[in-house]
């Protein structure tokens, strides 16, 4: 795992670097650091970014832009590939474990929409940007209404949780592991390279597969981009496929939703 150092972006902000570093067992940066990747924190909360080149933008979690440019494109958001995949329908919200959390994106469209999101994050930098955003969402005047009850982040591996499950099981496992993209194309945006060069693929997604077809009660939906091969070489039910990704959605047997 890619050790990333904490950074404040001035002595206003060290002692709550000092507090991001230990919760997320992750060393602080020396004063004078000036390459690499760090988790810098301002006034604008904790982004990921690079001291190698100022252009390349940061990666933070920002759900109250998100909300805004959402609802901007989208409306509603129910005809979204992502709710239909789901099976959201008529009033019909399905409770939502997110097994591969990242930057949340596809978590909040669905919470937005009325589901219940557990997420599930193994990487301690990606949950350490989660909650920041998280918690700045909940001081947001309309996030804060709705996001923390159907929001709920825990920082550790999917196979693990999936399988020693307790409690209620959730109606969809969803699944959108990192795919290795071989290309450094123009549509891979700057931030998504540093994300990238965080994390490298998920070599051993395959193995997510199974535990989320043991727990979902309804179904079990993966998100691959357009003409990537099927998770575990698992045919799905069916394929619901877009410009830039498609979703895979396995319905469990028995299961009308
Ligand atoms: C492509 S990103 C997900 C992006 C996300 N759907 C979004 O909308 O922002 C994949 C994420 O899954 C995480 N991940 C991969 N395998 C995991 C596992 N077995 N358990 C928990 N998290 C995992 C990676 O660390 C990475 O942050």
């Amino acid at each position: 795992m890619t050790v990333i150092p904490v950074m404040a972006a001035s002595g206003e902000f060290q002692t709550q670097a000092q507090d991001v570093a230990q919760k997320w067992r992750l060393p602080l940066a020396r004063a004078d650091l000036n390459s690499g990747l760090v988790l810098w924190l301002d006034d604008k909360g904790l982004a990921l970014k690079t001291l190698d080149d100022a252009k390349m933008g940061a990666v933070q979690v920002d759900f109250a832009a998100s909300s805004i440019s959402w609802r901007r494109q989208h409306g509603g958001g129910k005809n979204e590939a992502i709710a239909k995949a789901v099976g959201i329908k008529g009033s019909y919200r399905p409770a939502v474990l997110d097994a591969t959390a990242g930057l949340g994106r596809d978590a909040f469209i669905l919470a937005s929409l009325g589901c219940h999101l557990t997420l599930l994050e193994r990487s301690n930098v990606v949950s350490a940007l989660l909650e920041d955003g998280l918690q700045r969402a909940t001081k947001d005047q309309e996030l804060g209404r709705w996001l923390p009850q159907n929001m709920q982040l825990l920082s550790e591996g999917a196979v693990s949780v999936m399988t020693h499950w307790q409690g209620e099981k959730p109606d969809v496992v969803y699944l959108d592991p990192m795919f290795p993209h071989r290309k450094k194309s123009a549509l891979v945006k700057k931030e998504m390279r540093l994300f990238q060069q965080l994390l490298g693929p998920d070599e051993d997604a395959d193995s997510l597969l199974p535990p989320a077809l043991q727990l979902a009660q309804k179904r079990v939906v993966v998100k691959r981009p357009a003409g990537a091969p099927w998770l575990d070489e698992k045919k799905p039910h069916i394929e619901m496929t877009g410009r830039a990704n498609r979703f895979d959605v396995y319905l469990i047997h028995g299961s009308k939703t």
